[in-house]
């Protein structure tokens, strides 16, 4: 959120879509941005994207650079988290996306229909929960909706009700539907304007920081519902400034720092691309360390009363039994693969906040 900017709701992030607007790889290979060449708008649909930027710049009046040279692909049917901490821009390329600012520079292609010349057209497939009208105190959840329904010119009357019914459904909140906004949950009033951009069906669903606020149990339902959503078939684009979140619930992950997208791509292949260690906790560290030598395992690391290398492809009960073998006492053993935390700090060379 832009600061000095006020939520409409008191202690609440709102609200909702389908998309409004002004004139508002399939699994690739993870890797550093810029390296990483997105694909040319106009190839979105073809290659899968429902986002695809190119050179996407955004310089406010003051001379600020909040968006520079974003370079982003989003592959259809991914929950992709838009990481970084806050200030790193990413409200702001949200806006972009959806038409509510204007880029200083490049491009940029929504569902396949470049922007901002095919809002009318991407806008009704999109959902987003990134800013707009305010949720009404006194009225129920489900009169909330229809409000928000009706004021929506793309939307169909005549099935405002079912659809509004199937919206309150797939967020959990059917049964209290009739309940008064005011007595939500937190987590239930962020669950609703998650509704509120389910409104239609939608291909993609936008949402700006959509814990930001929540305790630990309306996270919990936030982050269950986008994976429901992400499993019914839409694609999930989310912005987040914590790193264990995008770990818990994205399939792929792009993250910026100061207006750049530093690095993107599947979360599976970031993992995988760092080698597991091997750690043994025994007070025979140099007996150890001989003989995980001897067995050809490589980068060792010792420490009191432990040592560790790099595993490889060795099979880790096969190292166990080698070492109690040689007569090693082995107090512990475990095998520890990198958190997603320090492969970024190795991708990026720094670490950024990730506890928020
Ligand atoms: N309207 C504006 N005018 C001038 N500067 C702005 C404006 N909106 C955002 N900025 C600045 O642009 C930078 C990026 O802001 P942006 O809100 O996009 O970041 P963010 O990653 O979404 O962070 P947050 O989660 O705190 O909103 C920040 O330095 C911010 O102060």
């Amino acid at each position: 959120m832009t600061p000095g900017e006020t939520p409409l709701l008191a202690g609440e992030r709102d609200i909702a879509g389908p998309a409004k607007a002004g004139p508002a790889g399939p699994r690739g290979e993870f890797r550093e941005a810029p390296e990483a060449a997105s694909p040319s708008p106009g190839q979105g649909t073809t290659r899968g994207h429902v986002i695809v930027t190119r050179g996407l710049t955004k310089r406010f009046r003051s001379g600020q650079v909040a968006v520079d040279t974003l370079d982003l692909a989003v592959p259809r049917g991914s929950v992709f988290g838009f990481l970084g901490p806050n200030g790193s821009g990413k409200t702001t390329t949200i806006r972009m996306l959806l038409g509510l600012v204007t880029p200083s520079g490049g491009d940029c292609e929504l569902l396949g229909v470049p922007m901002p010349g095919g809002l009318a057209e991407a806008l009704p497939r999109v959902g987003a929960v990134v800013e707009g009208p305010a949720f009404y105190p006194y009225l129920s959840g489900a009169a909330n909706l229809r409000r928000l329904d009706a004021a929506d010119p793309s939307a169909d009357r005549r099935t405002a009700r079912e659809r509004i019914a199937l919206a309150l459904d797939r967020v959990g909140l059917a049964a209290a539907a009739g309940k008064r906004y005011r007595a939500y949950s937190l987590g239930m009033r962020q669950r609703l304007a998650i509704a509120a951009a389910l409104l239609g069906p939608r291909e993609l669903l936008i949402l700006d920081e959509p814990t930001n606020g929540l305790d630990p149990a309306g996270t919990r339902e936030v982050r269950a519902l986008i994976r429901q959503v992400a499993a019914a078939g839409t694609t999930v684009f989310v912005s987040s400034h914590l790193l264990s979140e995008v770990e818990q619930m994205c399939t792929h992950v792009g993250v910026m720092r100061t207006g750049r997208l530093v690095a993107h791509g599947p979360i599976e292949e970031l993992r995988a691309g760092r080698e597991p260690r091997i750690k043994v906790e025994t007070p025979d560290v140099g007996l150890a360390a001989g003989v995980l030598a001897g067995l050809g395992l490589a980068d060792p690391r010792s420490g009191a009363g432990e040592v560790s290398v790099a595993l490889g492809t060795a099979a880790p009960d096969l190292v166990c039994a080698a070492l109690v073998t040689a007569g090693v006492a082995v107090h512990g053993l475990a095998v520890l693969r990198p958190s997603l935390e320090e492969v970024f700090v190795g991708l990026t060379g720094e670490g950024f906040d990730v506890d928020g």
